[in-house]
C-alpha cells in the first residue's frame, strides 16, 4: 500500500518560513483533507510532494521513495495543482496523448481516462473553449493517466458549480475506495466535512491538527439544544438544577448546553412540562475551523 510520508518538511523563501517543520502521513484507501486559510502553505507543501519545489529541510516520500527517485512518476503519483495550466490550443485527446507518450504509457490509457472523467464527448475539442468544470475534468484525467496509487488535488472544487462540486467530491471518494491515497486541499471546512476521512490542518505553515474526521466532528460538534416551552423561566430553573447551562435564545427560547436533547426531554416529562420545540444545534464547522485557525490567518479584519 502506497502512502505519502512527510517528515519535518520546511520551506523558506528568503526570510519567510512558509512551511514550518510539518509532519503527517497520507494513508491509502482514504481521502485526506488538507485544510488551512489562504496563504497557510498548502500549495507549497503539495508542490514539494511532487518535486516542483525543493524543501529547505525535511523529506517527502511516496511509497518510501523521494519523487525524484521514482522511475516513472506519473505511474506512482498524479496531481492536479492548477487546472488552468492546460495548453488551450490543443485538443483534449492530443493533450493527453502527448502526456502519455512522454511517459511511455500506452495510448489506450487516454481513452480510459477520458471515459473515467466523463469527457469522451469533448475529446476532439480544444481546451480553450472548455468551461472551468471541463478543464478540471481534463486535469483529473491527466492525473489518472499512469493509474497512480497516490493522487493530489489542490483546491479542486474552486469556482465549480454545485453539480461540478458534487462530481469532484464523489470522484475523490471513488478513488479512495479503490485503495488509493488521496490528498485534497481546501480552505473550506464544510467542503472537507463532506469529502474527507482524515483531516490535516495547517496555519502559517505549521501543523495545527492531524485527526480523523469523525473525531474532529465529535470534538467540535458538541452543540447546544434549542428548547421552547410556554414557561421558559421556570423550566430554565429546573434545567440549571439538573446541571445544564442555560441562556436565552431568540423569541423566548432557551439555548441549553451540557445536556442532550433526550435528557432535556426526560426532565420535561418528569416535571410535566410541555415542550413545543427541542432542536439539537450543531455549531457550524466553519466556526470550528475559524476557532482552530484564528491565530494563524495571515490578515485579520479589524473586527476579527
Ligand atoms: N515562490 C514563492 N516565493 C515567495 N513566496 C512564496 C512563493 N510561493 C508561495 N509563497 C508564499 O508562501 C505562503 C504560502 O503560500 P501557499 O500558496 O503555499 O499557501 P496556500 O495555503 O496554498 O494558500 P492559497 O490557498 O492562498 O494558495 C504565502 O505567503 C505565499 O505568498
Amino acid at each position: 500500500m502506497t502512502r505519502i510520508e512527510i517528515r519535518g518538511l520546511t520551506k523558506r523563501y528568503g526570510a519567510d518560513t512558509v512551511v514550518d517543520d510539518v509532519s503527517f502521513t497520507v494513508e491509502p484507501g482514504q481521502v485526506t483533507g488538507f485544510l488551512g486559510p489562504n496563504g497557510a502553505g498548502k500549495s507549497t507543501t503539495m508542490r514539494m510532494i511532487i518535486g516542483l519545489a525543493a524543501p529547505t529541510r525535511g523529506s517527502v516520500t511516496i511509497g518510501g521513495r523521494r519523487y525524484r527517485d521514482l522511475p516513472v512518476p506519473l505511474t506512482e503519483v498524479g496531481a492536479l495543482l492548477d487546472a488552468g495550466a492546460v495548453h488551450g490550443g490543443r485538443k483534449a485527446y492530443d493533450h493527453l496523448l502527448a502526456l502519455a507518450a512522454g511517459n511511455g504509457l500506452p495510448s489506450r490509457r487516454v481513452d480510459e481516462v477520458l471515459a473515467r472523467a466523463g469527457i469522451e464527448g469533448v475529446a476532439g475539442k480544444r481546451a480553450r473553449g472548455f468551461s472551468l468544470g471541463m478543464r478540471q475534468r481534463l486535469g483529473i484525467a491527466a492525473a489518472l493517466l499512469g493509474d497512480p496509487r497516490v493522487l493530489i488535488f489542490d483546491e479542486p472544487v474552486n469556482g465549480l458549480d454545485p453539480e461540478g462540486i458534487r462530481w469532484v467530491r464523489d470522484f475523490m471518494r471513488s478513488l479512495a475506495r479503490e485503495g488509493r491515497a488521496v490528498l485534497v486541499s481546501s480552505h473550506l471546512m464544510a467542503e472537507m466535512a463532506q469529502t474527507a476521512d482524515h483531516l490535516v490542518v495547517i496555519g502559517r505553515g505549521r501543523l495545527i491538527a492531524d485527526t480523523g474526521m469523525s473525531a474532529f466532528l465529535r470534538a467540535n460538534g458538541e452543540g447546544t439544544v434549542l428548547v421552547r416551552t410556554p414557561d421558559p423561566g421556570s423550566f430554565a430553573v429546573r434545567l440549571t438544577a439538573a446541571g445544564a447551562t442555560v441562556r436565552e435564545g431568540p423569541e423566548a427560547s432557551l439555548v441549553v448546553s451540557g445536556m442532550t436533547g433526550e435528557e432535556i426531554g426526560r426532565l420535561a416529562a418528569y416535571h410535566g412540562v410541555v415542550l413545543s420545540e427541542l432542536t439539537p444545534q450543531r455549531p457550524s464547522l466553519e466556526d470550528a475551523f475559524m476557532e482552530l485557525t484564528k491565530d494563524s490567518v495571515e490578515y485579520q479584519g479589524a473586527s476579527a
